[in-house]
């Protein structure tokens, strides 16, 4: 009776220490296994911009600080600056919270860092190094101000001391946010560009010494208005040749760069909430003056928002990363114990192209970046010369240990001369769920429109069916890569529930997130056409990776 009632108890014990280890049967509502694998997401807590993003070229480190709200999982006061440290732009390190309000009504809103390595602010002695005069610029926020703070570190980045002058910038309005500095070479001063918000006016300062700042212009009623101007930033852009060489204009007197203004609308975005919008022009110190009356789009997606730029980059080269959600629904997507990750991080450059036929524009191209070094590609399939029929292709079948973080790389063709004008002429990927394949994102192109699509409803998850913001069809205009060869380019990277589509090299990208079952990670790619002998496949490379 004895011996029996022992092994009863070791054996309740041993399963109850089963459960609570395993990790894999999650608590109530913990939806951990669907958290990205590269894309950042705070431990815990509510995410929203990235703030003060720059590279320590002392350390060789990046720096991220962002939007935090560490006691619940939407938007709330107090708000803080959380902060995450990279090798590699591609896995971060957390950090402690960088900088934090001085009530609990009170939130240290979006900003930005420089380097001020000759130090004309007098906040550093010689005891720092040149490359770690680490200076954060942000919105004070309180129920009756909105103004603009300074505070300094002296340990590169992880305290921050503020400065006593604060605020440097005081309009008395409840409405003035977001300031990005930046040092501007050919006047030799500091640049701070940043909202009136609901003026619609991105304001542009100068100063000599971070601390005191003169008014030099407003740069207002550009582009859709939407509710409010958010996160502005500016940035000199080298345009590079384009890979078609057929664009590159020859005249060697055009610049090798064009400086470009980013700026966020919310609420007011052409696909519902949220969108980052930039223009192209030049920038005299005082003046930003745009090239043309074009409204571009950063991203064609629903979820890439209040962009930054890195500062003090090796070679200058232009990185930046945006919010991955959208204030329409980011408060209510079902992850937890968090909320919301940013993009992959992206470099950028000017590039020609031609929208139509006949014009040739200027435009920004997107590049991801991602260390591949410190991943593991274990499942490679690579094809070439595959022509699509209308039955299926599965080309990708990976559901017995699926990651969750899969990457599509293709080039395809099109034989235009047998499709009639009237025809739904697609080209699907179908990346299905490996527990469950009715679940699933479908991504492709269609040759009527011509453009490329993308359907994120196929879930079983409530929230997808049931929030009537969270629009699940997209599309972007898609001409070919190659007008001689009719050849189009899809890179698209599933991280576990975000997708990131990049058409072309990056001329257009489309972020949005997803949501499948708890663990219902992309397994397998299924490759339909809608009509035979019209797609071929030129070269087709799909790769399942794991960190
Ligand atoms: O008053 C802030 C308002 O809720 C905006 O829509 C959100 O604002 C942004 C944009 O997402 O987030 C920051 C605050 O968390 C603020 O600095 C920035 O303008």
């Amino acid at each position: 009776q004895l011996i029996f009632g022992l092994l009863t108890a070791f054996l309740a014990a041993t399963t109850a220490v089963a459960r609570k280890n395993s990790g894999k049967t999650p608590a109530s509502n913990d939806t951990s296994l669907n958290r990205p694998l590269i894309h950042f997401t705070p431990e815990k807590g509510w995410m929203n911009d990235p703030n003060g993003l720059f590279y320590d070229n002392v350390t060789d480190l990046w720096h991220m600080y962002y939007q935090f709200n560490p006691n619940d999982t939407v938007w709330g006061q107090p708000l803080y600056w959380g902060h995450a440290t990279s090798k590699n732009l591609t896995t971060w390190t957390h950090e402690n919270i960088a900088i934090g309000p001085d009530s609990d009504d009170a939130g240290v809103f979006s900003g930005s860092i420089v380097i001020d390595y000759n130090n004309t602010s007098n906040f550093f002695n010689s005891s720092i190094n040149p490359g770690q005069r680490v200076v954060a610029f942000y919105t004070y926020n309180t129920a009756e101000s909105q103004t603009q703070y300074v505070a300094y570190s002296l340990d590169g980045g992880y305290t921050f001391t503020k400065y006593s002058g604060n605020p440097v910038l005081n309009l008395n309005s409840t409405q003035f946010r977001d300031p990005k500095v930046f040092w501007h070479d050919e006047t030799e001063k500091w640049i701070m560009v940043l909202a009136l918000s609901q003026e619609y006016k991105v304001q542009i300062y100068s100063s000599e010494n971070l601390k005191e700042w003169e008014l030099q212009s407003n740069f207002s009623h550009h582009g859709i208005l939407g509710y409010q101007y958010e996160c502005p930033g500016l940035s000199k852009i080298p345009i590079v040749k384009s890979s078609d060489s057929s664009l590159n204009s020859s005249n060697s007197t055009s610049p090798d760069y064009k400086w470009v203004m980013f700026l966020s609308i919310n609420p007011g975005a052409p696909q519902g909430g949220s969108f980052t919008q930039y223009f192209i022009g030049d920038f005299d110190g005082k003046n930003f003056t745009a090239d043309d009356h074009q409204t571009r789009f950063l991203d064609f997606g629903k979820d890439y928002y209040a962009f930054q730029a890195f500062d003090n980059t090796p070679n200058n080269d232009v990185l930046g990363v945006a919010w991955a959600s959208n204030w329409e629904y980011g408060g209510f997507v079902p992850t937890s114990p968090w909320r919301s990750s940013m993009s992959l991080i992206r470099n950028f450059t000017l590039q020609e192209y031609h929208p139509n036929g006949e014009a040739t524009e200027l435009n920004l191209f997107s590049q991801p970046v991602i260390d591949h070094d410190v991943l593991n590609a274990n499942h490679t399939i690579h094809k070439g010369n595959l022509t699509i029929g209308s039955g299926k292709n599965v080309t990708f079948d990976f559901h017995n240990s699926a990651t969750g973080l899969v990457e599509l790389n293709v080039t395809f063709k099109v034989n235009t001369s047998s499709i009639r004008p009237h025809d739904f002429v697609d080209l699907s990927f179908y990346l299905r769920g490996a527990s469950d394949p009715h679940e699933y994102l479908r991504l492709g192109y269609e040759n009527t429109a011509p453009a490329f699509f993308l359907d994120r409803g196929n879930s079983k998850v409530n929230f997808v069916s049931s929030n009537p913001f969270y629009t699940d069809k997209t599309s972007v205009n898609f001409l070919p890569y190659s007008t001689e060869l009719n050849t189009y380019k899809i890179y698209a990277i599933a991280d576990r529930n975000i997708l990131e589509v990049y058409l072309n090299d990056g001329l257009a990208v489309s972020t949005n997130t997803f949501f499948f079952t708890e663990g219902n990670h992309i397994g397998s790619i299924d490759v339909i056409a809608g009509i035979d002998g019209v797609y071929e496949l030129v070269d087709f490379e799909v790769k399942q990776l794991s960190v």
